[in-house]
């Protein structure tokens, strides 16, 4: 990991063989490798550096084991996590079964991690479109439903992988500059609330000039007190 500061952590999550590993390959490296498949053990962390406009992102991405038995490692992994890929193999239904499993996991234990729902390997159907065991048009309705995006990639031949981890970081990044903007709204908006809350609390009781005149100072320190204390605390 070598302390690289990361902007986005990002967890790949999925059923066993679905291509999560070489989904990251893919875009890590631009490479698809062939040979006997090697399952992933617990997890393993790729940094990849990119740009959004003038900006420059580091997605921090968490390659999880899809074999049940690293289940309860893989809920470490997406602990904190900003964004998740859950992955299903477009020629195979019941991955995508597991890919619910996943969503559900996600949408109660991580409120703020945005979905992105990944149909991996379309290469086959390319091939032969009677291999698709996963339609389309269900998933679309099941990612409107859950508030997910939907890609349809492979990592054979590259297509939409980029754009994925793209639509990724666009995202955090949308989403980093909304939270700015709230931010402060928040701030301009303390003011006038504080000073409001302070002169409903200053309503005068009857007293002597001399003790209002101290009970205005009083309240202008308190006031400048809290409006202080406020500011700091951003
Ligand atoms: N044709 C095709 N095969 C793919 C694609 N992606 C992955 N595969 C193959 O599917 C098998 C599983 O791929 P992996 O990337 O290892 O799958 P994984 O989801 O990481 O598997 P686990 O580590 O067990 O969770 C491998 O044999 C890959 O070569 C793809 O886009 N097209």
């Amino acid at each position: 990991m070598s302390g690289q500061r990361v902007d986005v952590k990002v967890v790949m999550l999925g059923k066993e063989y679905v291509g999560k590993t070489s989904l990251v390959e893919r875009y890590v490296h631009d490479r698809f490798l062939v040979g006997p498949y090697q399952n992933t053990i617990g997890a393993a962390f790729v940094a990849k550096v990119m740009s959004v406009g003038d900006r420059t992102v580091t997605l921090g991405i968490w390659d999880t084991a899809g074999s049940e038995r690293y289940e309860a490692m893989s809920r470490i992994y997406y602990r904190g996590a900003k964004a998740a890929i859950v992955c299903y193999d477009l020629t195979d239904s019941s991955s995508f079964e597991r890919a619910k499993f996943w969503v559900k996991e996600l949408r109660n234990q991580e409120e703020g991690c945005q979905i992105y729902l990944c149909g991996t390997k379309s290469d086959l159907l390319e091939e032969d479109r009677r291999r698709r065991r996963v339609d389309f048009h269900d998933v679309q309705d099941y990612a409107d439903n859950i508030k997910a995006q939907l890609f349809e990639t492979s990592s054979k031949t590259g297509q939409s992988v980029d754009e994925l981890f793209q639509k990724v970081a666009e995202d955090y990044v949308s989403v980093a500059a909304f939270q700015v903007m709230t931010g402060e709204a928040a701030r301009t908006n303390f003011l006038p609330a504080t000073l409001f809350l302070m002169r409903q609390r200053a309503s005068p009781a009857p007293v002597s000039r001399c003790c209002q005149a101290w009970k205005r100072i009083a309240d202008a320190l308190h006031a400048l007190t809290v409006v202080w204390g406020g500011e700091c605390k951003e």
